[in-house]
């Protein structure tokens, strides 16, 4: 068939119904913000009534004094919104109504009394999601108020009969006009603020330093009946240049829809990231640990090993694991008191090893689950016979096996737990999460509980 032309996609984010069940919980929440973010202005007017000449009324500094919200459900509508419907919202406004009329030639009547609104509400409201710019847009103009009490009490003495009249004929009907007009312009902004809060978020949740990964849209999220996603670039910004993303292998079948929250990366995503890594010198690893004494009782005093990637890694998924083909060298440093540290010996080798992740107790755990390595080239400041270079060459292999291997991984594993911990990704209530990966690509998938610390600070952004 033809090929739709869409930009390239490097990560997908997908959104089950369970999620949005969660989620509903904290609807009520923005709703109410909704309602108490909205201004209400005077409703005023003159009605030429029978038997009383004109009357002029208004009702000023309307506020609420009273909200409450009862129940609410979430759903999604395939190809189309999700739709949010609310029941009883019962809000109480106050505020001051001031009537007149102009009796015959003389009698003036100029009246001033407080009064409240008691009013049960539902509210639907269908959001769009669209694509702006390469963020994510709410349009949430779909939105409707059916009233099913709006009922006017007076403070003080009986007030004159025609004006309730005035109120369900008239007052009500305006008043109705702007509680809608008021309330879902509200939302709409407190749906696009919530959009660009995550954006925002998310995009500090993949940058580091000089390495960040453009989460632009690359269409608008998709809606289905289980699930929303949405197509990111994923591609790789190093120093503000971001580079291409190869042609991307989604498709929506890879992910299911049991879990509350999917997140698939193509592993060009991850490659890129280990590539910025290496160019940001991040890949290099000087150990000074006791078992790295290895010149103990000589004249020296001290020697270090210092490990680095000669290369970019190659991140490539498959069932098996996350393989990992890198090409390193290893320096053995002696350190001396009165000069500068000499170069005992070094040596080159080609390493692959496969890495199965998972994340447990806020973790990251790395597991090497198969490794090779190809022995490229050795250096060493004194020569050394034929045979002795043979056995020194096996003696390295055991040691980069033994050693290099499992030391790297137990400083990568804090690394990379610190680095998502400090953007606040512990402060997530993650539910069982599982790190799969598949044939160029890689998916976390997961439950979780509300993140209340979000909404908190989403809450913040609104004052
Ligand atoms: C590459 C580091 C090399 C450092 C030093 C170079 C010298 C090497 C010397 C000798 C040994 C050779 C290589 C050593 C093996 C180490 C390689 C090695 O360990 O490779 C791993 C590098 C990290 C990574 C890409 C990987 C696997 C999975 C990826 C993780 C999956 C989830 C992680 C998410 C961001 C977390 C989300 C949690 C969720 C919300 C629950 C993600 C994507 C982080 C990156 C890892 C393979
Ligand atoms: C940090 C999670 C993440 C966000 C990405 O980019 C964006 C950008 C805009 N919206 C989203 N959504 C997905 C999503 C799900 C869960 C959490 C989350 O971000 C955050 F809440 F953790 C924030 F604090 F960082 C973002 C939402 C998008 O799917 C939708 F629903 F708007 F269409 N993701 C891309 C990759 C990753 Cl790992």
């Amino acid at each position: 068939g033809h090929s739709t032309s869409f930009t390239q996609t490097g990560i997908v984010c997908r959104i089950t119904r369970p999620a949005t069940l969660v989620l509903n919980q904290e609807t009520t929440k923005v709703i109410q913000r909704a309602f108490q973010r909205a201004t209400y202005p005077d409703i005023k007017g003159e009605k030429i009534m029978f038997l009383l000449g004109k009357v002029s009324y208004g009702l000023h500094n309307i506020q609420i004094s009273n909200l409450s919200i009862a129940s609410s459900q979430v759903d999604l509508k395939k190809d189309k919104s999700i739709d949010i419907a609310i029941q009883n919202v019962s809000v109480i406004f106050k505020g001051t109504l001031q009537y007149g009329y102009h009796g015959g030639w003389l009698l003036r009547v100029q009246q001033s009394v407080d009064f409240e609104i008691d009013t049960s509400i539902n509210l639907q409201i269908n959001t769009r999601l669209t694509c702006d710019g390469g963020r994510v847009q709410a349009d949430t103009s779909d939105c409707y108020l059916s009233f099913h009490k709006l009922a006017l009490h007076l403070h003080g003495e009986k007030q004159p009969g025609w004006l309730e009249q005035l109120f369900t004929d008239f007052i009500s009907f305006t008043m109705k006009l702007i509680l809608k007009g008021q309330v879902c312009k509200e939302i709409n902004v407190l749906a696009n603020i919530m959009a660009d809060f995550v954006q925002k978020k998310a995009a500090l949740f993949l940058t580091d330093g000089d390495i960040g990964l453009d989460i632009s849209l690359t269409r608008a999220p998709a809606i289905k009946d289980n699930y929303l996603e949405s197509h990111h670039k994923g591609v790789l910004t190093y120093k503000n240049q971001s580079s291409i993303l190869p042609d991307s292998t989604y498709n929506p079948s890879l992910l299911g829809d049991s879990r509350m929250l999917y997140f698939w990366f193509s592993d060009k995503v991850l490659s890129s990231l280990a590539k910025a890594a290496f160019l940001d010198k991040r890949l290099m690893l000087t150990l000074t640990g006791d078992e790295f004494k290895i010149f103990q009782h000589s004249s020296f005093s001290d020697s270090q090993v210092e490990v680095r990637s000669l290369t970019a890694p190659q991140i490539i998924c498959q069932p098996e694991g996350t393989t990992v083909k890198s090409s390193v060298s290893v320096e053995i440093r002696l350190l001396h008191q009165d000069r500068a540290p000499t170069v005992a010996f070094s040596f080159e080798e080609d390493i692959v090893t496969v890495i199965q992740a998972s994340y447990e107790d806020k973790k990251l755990i790395l597991d090497l689950s198969d490794f090779q390595i190809h022995h490229k080239s050795f250096h060493s400041a004194s020569t050394l016979c034929k045979q002795s270079q043979e056995s020194i060459q096996e003696f390295l292999k055991t040691l980069t096996a033994m050693v290099g291997i499992p030391v790297v991984i137990s400083w990568l594993e804090p690394a990379l737990t610190t680095l998502l911990n400090s953007k606040g990704l512990d402060l997530f209530d993650i539910i069982n999460p599982e790190i799969i990966t598949n044939k160029g690509y890689l998916v976390l998938q997961m439950d979780f509980g509300f993140p209340q610390h979000l909404l908190e600070d989403f809450l913040q952004t609104i004052i």
